[in-house]
């Protein structure tokens, strides 16, 4: 079977993470980091471990069960980290030798096609000769023979335009497959810093100009053909006679001098081409972010500021497109001088030796007609050279976007375990897939895969234990210990920097990657009983979507590491006690529910939006109508206008946002999860919907683990646990009665909400003065 690179592109240098000490949450305990990493204890580094445990590879975050004897053998040492190039030659000469028939069948047909062109100039040269009756063959035989090439040469381009077409194609539709694969399996992380038009724009302008190489420069003057063309007629004269060849070389001699000027410019030209390339992105970016948020333009009347903005993308994309014209310009016209100054050149030392009786007048003839074809073909060689500076540019813009961030390797691998255990791969998915035996890292990783806590077991784990989120304190090593003494024995002023620096380093913390300066969650210990209810409340800010990122595994903290030397606990998730990082992320996502503040929908029907709750499935229309009407949805889907056929929309947008909600939901309970977050998942509803719906809910949590984030306190009261987030950790645990007891944070958080309520109370007669107008005001229009 092949195998799939792109999906796992990182898995060739396993790059180390950076210590961080803010980025570490969730980290392994001590005694697991030992387990983790056996080696590190006498500082060599390897995948050999004693018994039964854990191993890793140098900083990768799978985590694998290693009993597996064999994994012993295998050489792991220190990589040079080395930079992932998504568009390399060697994935194109592989990608090339899969359609090794067609290679060989254009490479005939273009020498074919080239000899028959090549040899009309010389009998042009001979009809001359022929009609000055400097030639005794006959007319007849000789224009037969013309029409023999003219009849060959359109046969053999049609053969060599289908094959490279046909060959440039599927090539590229392999490179946008891996493209799009090598992206979508990157973290999170990657898709926070680059923008959707930018990404977009990668895998259309970017691989557009990469497809241009080939598409447009298969016609007679460009490409291939022109340098044959151009080679072959060089070739040419030099036989009929030296002298004249050496005048008709200034154009080829000018050419490679363009060439050779824009090989050591590139850095130059290809700045140029970049330029051009990212405003283009810029423009693709600005485009889709306006016409994506259409809604809020409209509402702050930001019309002419979009405007202002896309004038500005416009106005740089014109001066680089002006700046690659200039470009473009000093390459044609100095072909074109040269052309002229070698024709001139012919005329008069051609002229004079058919004058003297040194040439045949159907071998200046001849001369004359190469020349014009060297001409074609150089221009046409310019023209690809061009051609070649903007794939360049293209090719170093992909791979620089793509080697920057780092490949999620939990998801990669179980995302290619998934495909290959597909039967009867389907055409569509077959294209992500390219041969490359000598890539012995990939099987090396498909060990380790094979190795990760089966898919089963995730699910009976989930099914079965608690999930915890554990912050072990200083759980200390040698070197805690050793610092922790130094500060007793130091003046105050030393006790408070090791103190500080203790803190640093043993406590947990999260930071997003983007934003690692600023602690998002330190100390946290929360856990999250089995079949139990959970609500996580506190202040906006507080961390609480963050701790649902992190159970959702969109993050992932790397194993903290300072000079090479493992650290104490950091803290990790768990779900019956096995670390979260030892599942696939396929795996585990299959086992968690999320229904998000803002549900985003895809642009297709009702009906496949819920279905994607099991989305390699095939699931019947009984069962997504059966979601729906569990999570109060049947109502409202059935009576729009081609019910659960009816198209909801870019992001759903066709539909209101309890609508969005209901659907979303719909789409959870769908997944059957047995675990199941709702982030403010009802908080687009109104108060009847949300009565509905949380019936559905409620229904729905039963024998599963919850978490349910909510702002509005009454819908939490009955949970079996509240936690209350304050600055990143856990600050009050309990039931609501125990909590409110406490007297702090929570029962203030109550108090505030129903000041808020009573407000509204004190004021209902206002409110609902100014309500009955509108439903007024609405008869009225209706
Ligand atoms: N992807 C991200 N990158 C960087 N910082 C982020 C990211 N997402 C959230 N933050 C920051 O993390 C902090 C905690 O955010 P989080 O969404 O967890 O808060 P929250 O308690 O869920 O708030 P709310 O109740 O308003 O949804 C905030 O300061 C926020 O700015």
């Amino acid at each position: 079977m092949a195998a799939l690179p792109l999906l796992l592109p990182h898995s060739l240098h396993h790059r180390r993470q950076l210590p961080n000490h803010r980025n570490v949450f969730p980290t392994l305990s001590s005694p697991q980091l030992l387990r983790l990493h056996p080696t590190l204890t006498c500082k060599k580094r390897s995948f050999t471990t004693t018994g039964a445990g854990y191993i890793t590879g140098p900083a990768s975050d799978a985590i694998i069960a290693a009993d597996d004897p064999k994994i012993e053998e295998v050489d792991t040492g220190p990589e040079p980290v080395q930079r992932f190039n998504a568009i390399s030659l060697g994935l194109l000469l592989r990608l090339l030798s899969r359609h090794k028939l067609r290679v060989a069948a254009s490479i005939v047909s273009l020498v074919c096609c080239t000899t028959c062109t090549l040899s009309m100039p010389i009998l042009s040269g001979r009809f001359f000769e022929v009609l000055i009756g400097a030639r005794s063959e006959p007319l007849w035989q000789l224009l037969s023979k013309v029409g023999v090439l003219y009849t060959l040469e359109p046969i053999f381009t049609v053969i060599f335009v289908v094959n490279m077409n046909t060959i440039w194609e599927k090539v590229m539709s392999s490179l946008r497959a891996q493209i799009f694969g090598s992206v979508l399996i990157h973290k999170v992380e990657f898709f926070d810093k680059y923008k959707v038009g930018e990404l977009t724009a990668l895998l259309t302008s970017d691989l557009g100009s990469f497809k241009n190489i080939v598409s447009e420069n298969i016609s007679r003057d460009r490409g291939f053909r022109a340098l044959t063309e151009a080679s072959y007629s060089t070739l040419s004269k030099s036989y009929w006679d030296n002298v004249l060849a050496v005048c008709a070389c200034p154009p080829t001699c000018t050419n490679s001098g363009c060439t050779y000027a824009c090989t050591v410019y590139k850095r130059s030209t290809v700045k140029v081409f970049k330029a051009y390339g990212s405003t283009q992105a810029s423009i693709a970016d600005c485009v889709t972010e306006t016409f994506s948020a259409i809604r809020t333009v409209r509402s702050f009347g930001g019309e002419k500021r979009q405007m202002l903005t896309f004038g500005n993308q416009v106005l740089a994309y014109q001066s680089s497109g002006i700046k690659l014209g200039f470009f473009k310009s000093i390459n044609e016209s100095i072909t074109r001088v040269a052309v002229y100054v070698s024709l001139l050149a012919l005329y008069i030392l051609g002229g004079s030796k058919v004058q003297a009786g040194e040439l045949s007048v159907g071998t200046v003839a001849s001369f004359i007609g190469y020349t014009f074809t060297l001409t074609f073909a150089v221009q046409g060689l310019v023209n690809t050279v061009g051609d070649l500076r903007g794939a360049f540019a293209a090719t170093e813009r992909i791979n620089s976007v793509l080697s920057e961030s780092e490949v999620d390797q939990a998801l990669a691998h179980g995302l290619e375990k998934d495909i290959r255990q597909e039967v009867g791969m389907d055409d569509s998915l077959k294209m992500f897939f390219i041969s490359d035996p000598n890539d012995k890292r990939r099987s090396q990783n498909m060990r380790y895969m094979s190795s990760l806590t089966a898919a089963s077991s995730v699910r009976s784990l989930a099914q079965s234990g608690d999930i915890c989120l554990e912050a072990s304190y200083l759980r200390c090593s040698a070197a805690c210990f050793l610092i922790s003494l130094l500060a007793l024995k130091c003046s105050i002023r030393y006790h408070e920097f090791f103190a500080g620096y203790v803190e640093v380093l043993f406590s947990v913390h999260f930071s997003y990657p983007l934003r690692s300066d600023v602690e998002v969650l330190s100390g946290l210990d929360l856990t999250l009983k089995y079949g139990s209810v959970t609500a996580l409340v506190g202040s906006s800010g507080a961390g609480k979507s963050t701790i649902v990122q992190l159970l959702a595994r969109f993050y992932e903290a790397s194993i903290y590491e300072l000079f090479l030397l493992p650290l104490p606990t950091q803290g990790r998730i768990t779900v019956a006690g096995e670390d979260l990082r030892t599942f696939d992320k396929s795996e585990w996502a299959r086992v968690v529910s999320i229904v998000n503040q803002e549900p985003v929908l895809f642009s297709v029907s009702v009906g496949e939006n819920i279905a994607y709750g099991l989305p390699d499935e095939n699931v019947s229309r009984d069962d997504v109508i059966a979601a729906a009407k569990a999570a109060n949805a049947h109502d409202f889907i059935v009576s729009l206008p081609e019910g659960y056929d009816t198209l909801v929309g870019e992001r759903g947008g066709l539909l209101s946002g309890g609508q969005r909600q209901r659907v979303a939901i719909a789409r959870a309970l769908l997944k059957n999860a047995p675990i199941l977050i709702l982030d403010e998942a009802t908080s687009a509803l109104d108060t009847v919907s949300e009565r509905l719906v949380q019936d559905a809910l409620n229904h729905l949590m039963k024998g599963r683990t919850t978490l349910v984030i909510a702002h509005r306190l009454s819908t939490v009261q009955n949970a079996d646990q509240i936690a209350l987030c304050s600055e990143g950790k856990i600050a009050e645990l309990g039931s609501h009665s125990e909590l409110l007891a406490r007297k702090g944070q929570y029962a203030s958080l109550v108090g505030t909400q129903r000041l808020a309520f009573d407000y509204l109370l004190s004021h209902g007669s206002r409110f609902q003065e100014v309500w009955g107008y509108a439903d007024r005001e609405h008869a009225k229009l209706q």
